[in-house]
């Protein structure tokens, strides 16, 4: 019906009556009454239907909304449940879910605070499920609740205080975060662990001692620190190959872990070192006895690629408080006991002393040193002639390298090349080693000197260094320098450490001209097969030979061999530290090409070398050829 549906009806039913002057005033009267409740009427009508028409609009929408939030409720995956007077009333399906129930209604009526395990009730219960008020006040948390099988699942929850069927409610809001927790701890796992054992990383082992520290200390115990590191390792997994390897790195974690009690640490800090935190108190056991366990363990022979092996470690050990309370460095200090350990032989331990400390700070003192050697220009070389026995002249020089230090005065090479080489100084020393006997056979050409070919030794570390071969053509090309001036002196142990990729580096070498020499022949064990295939043009005779040479006969035969192994390879031979005439004509007599050592001429400073090839200088001998 339309508001003029109401005001036509209106007048219709209205009496007419005929007009006269004082019943035409009051009929006047009551068709102006008549009127104005017409038009009230029809007023009143017209906002009725508005009214309606509002209601029906509001109606539409509140469908609308709670047709809009069901879907919402139902779809979501956050889980939802109201309850009122601590009984469930209400669960979406995702709560359903959550909690595992197996019918709808399995969970309506019973206790809401059944759903959460018992160490979370009373936090509950002081909360959301029962203070009402401070269920407003409750922030997003993280607990658990359990689901219908007993099964405890982390949830991201958060409470709130609502009017449900008319009663004063919660409305539990959840989310499971099993996945993102489990996700969590892995990536937690991998940065604290060492992915291939599974035992801690370093991180996680320093953090442990220095929890131990402060522990140890409140009750007066020690800690023990135990650093190993297997030995010839590197031997393994060259030999097996890398999955060998960590075969048995997986198999010396397992060990390792059977050998200490669950409160200890073991841990892997990379490659075959591993470290141990010898935390419960020890009580009657040392912890000399345990590394002394630890080595006999070790050493039981294990199965790797279908043989059995015996691995070995070496063990250094430092004590809290004995040698500190640095975590960082009671782990240094182990570390430093550790490689006292092997240089005592491996296979064994070592505990940590102040005398390593000491003996370390020099080393470290000299390694600064060796850097601001090379900074300051204070190296130098010395040259040793190298002469040929059947000339008596001077065919070639060794340039020995001195330490000029304004400190320690003319400092031998034997007293800092070790400390160079561990240290990988080597590479930039070596460099310059080759730079200044380039610079120098320059300088002497220049000067119009008669130059012979200059041999530099070259360390194990620069060989293998890629760079060598670039370095070389760098520095020929420098000075404007023959290849042919040149000679690499290379020791025997250190052309067999990989014999193949050794051979590759010589042929490339050997390709821009330069000659080569094996250095201390005979005291390497050389396997005759890979002598045969090095492209060199010298043997040198190990000084200690030269030396036995008159007394020795077994000295005098080893000489005599590798003279003839020399020559049969087509091989040119020097014999070095030749100090006598008695040895000098042995060596004649034997065949030797050529001889260096303090008979004919110490190593010289540059000047006495440029006087003697100035001067034309020679050896003469009767036994010369
Ligand atoms: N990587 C590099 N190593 C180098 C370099 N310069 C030297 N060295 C190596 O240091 C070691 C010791 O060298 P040095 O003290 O110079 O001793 C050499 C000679 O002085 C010594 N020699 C020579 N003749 C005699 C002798 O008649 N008697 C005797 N007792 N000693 C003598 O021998 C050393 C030469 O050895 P070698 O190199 O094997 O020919 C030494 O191992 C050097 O190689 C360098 O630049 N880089």
């Amino acid at each position: 019906m339309t508001p003029s549906d109401f005001s036509n009806n209106a007048a219709v039913d209205a009496p007419r009556a005929p007009p006269s002057t004082v019943a035409s005033r009051s009929l006047l009267r009551e068709r102006a009454a008549r009127k104005e409740a017409e038009t009230l009427l029809e007023q009143k009508s017209r906002e009725l239907y508005d009214i309606n028409q509002n209601l029906r609009r509001l109606n539409t929408h509140i469908e609308e909304s709670e047709a809009r939030y069901r879907t919402l409720v139902e779809l979501i995956p956050d889980a939802i449940w109201i309850h009122t007077d601590g009984r469930i009333v209400f669960m979406n399906p995702a709560a359903l879910h959550l909690f595992g129930a197996r019918a709808g209604d399995e969970l309506l009526g019973t206790a809401a605070i059944d759903r959460v395990p018992p160490e979370s009730r009373a936090q509950m219960a002081e909360g959301t499920y029962h203070d009402i008020a401070a269920a407003q006040l409750m922030p997003r948390s993280a607990l658990q609740v359990l689901r219908c099988d007993g099964e405890p699942v982390d949830v991201e929850y958060f409470g709130c205080r609502i009017w449900f069927n008319n009663a004063d409610s919660v409305m539990s809001v959840a989310h499971d975060v099993t996945e993102r927790r489990l996700h969590e701890k892995a990536i937690e796992h991998q940065a604290t662990h060492d992915q291939l054992t599974g035992l801690p990383n370093r991180a996680l082992f320093l953090d442990r001692l220095a929890h131990a520290i402060p522990r140890a200390e409140r009750r007066k115990e020690r800690i023990a620190v135990v650093f190993l590191d297997l030995d010839k390792f590197k031997q393994v997994n060259d030999t097996l190959g890398h999955a060998i390897g960590d075969e048995l790195l997986r198999t010396v974690a397992d060990t390792l872990r059977h050998c200490v009690r669950d409160f200890d640490t073991v841990a892997r800090l990379g490659g075959d070192e591993f470290v141990l935190l010898l935390d419960s108190p020890l009580g009657d056991t040392t912890p000399g006895m345990i590394a002394e366990r630890i080595g006999a363990r070790l050493a039981r022979p294990v199965m790797l690629a279908g043989q059995e092996h015996v691995i070995t470690g070496s063990m250094g050990l430092s004590l809290f408080p004995d040698d500190g309370n640095d975590p960082e460095n009671l782990l240094r200090q182990a570390d430093i006991a550790m490689y006292r350990a092997k240089e005592a032989g491996r296979n064994g331990f070592q505990f940590f002393t102040q005398e390593m400390q000491s003996r370390l700070d020099a080393r470290v003192t000299l390694e600064r040193g060796l850097l601001r050697a090379l900074e300051r220009d204070e190296f130098v070389l010395h040259y040793q002639p190298q002469v040929d026995l059947a000339s008596g002249r001077i065919v070639g020089l060794e340039a020995l390298l001195r330490w000029q230090s304004p400190e320690l005065g003319l400092v031998p090479p034997m007293q800092f090349i070790p400390v160079a080489e561990e240290s990988n100084l080597i590479t930039a020393i070596g460099t310059w080693v080759l730079d200044k006997a380039c610079a120098t056979l320059r300088a002497w050409r220049d000067a119009g000197l008669p130059v012979v070919p200059v041999a530099v030794n070259v360390a194990a570390s620069q060989f293998a260094h890629q760079d060598l071969e670039a370095t070389l053509r760098g520095v020929l090309e420098k000075h404007g320098v023959d290849p042919a001036l040149i000679e690499f002196e290379l020791t025997e142990s250190l052309s067999m450490e990989d014999p193949e990729a050794s051979i590759a580096m010589m042929h490339r070498l050997k390709a821009i001209g330069i000659a080569m020499a094996i250095d201390d022949f005979g005291t390497g064990y050389s396997n005759l097969s890979y002598l045969k295939r090095f492209p060199v043009d010298k043997l040198k005779i190990d000084q200690s030979f030269t030396r036995g040479l008159v007394n020795d006969a077994e000295d005098r035969s080893i000489v005599t061999a590798v003279i003839r192994l020399a020559h049969s390879l087509g091989l040119r031979t020097i014999a070095e530290g030749v100090e006598t005439e008695g040895q000098l004509r042995l060596l004649a007599a034997q065949g030797c090409d050529e001889i260096q050592g303090y008979y004919f001429s110490r190593p010289l400073p540059e000047a006495g070398i440029v006087a003697m090839l100035r001067d034309g200088v020679t050896m003469t001998l009767d036994v010369l050829r």
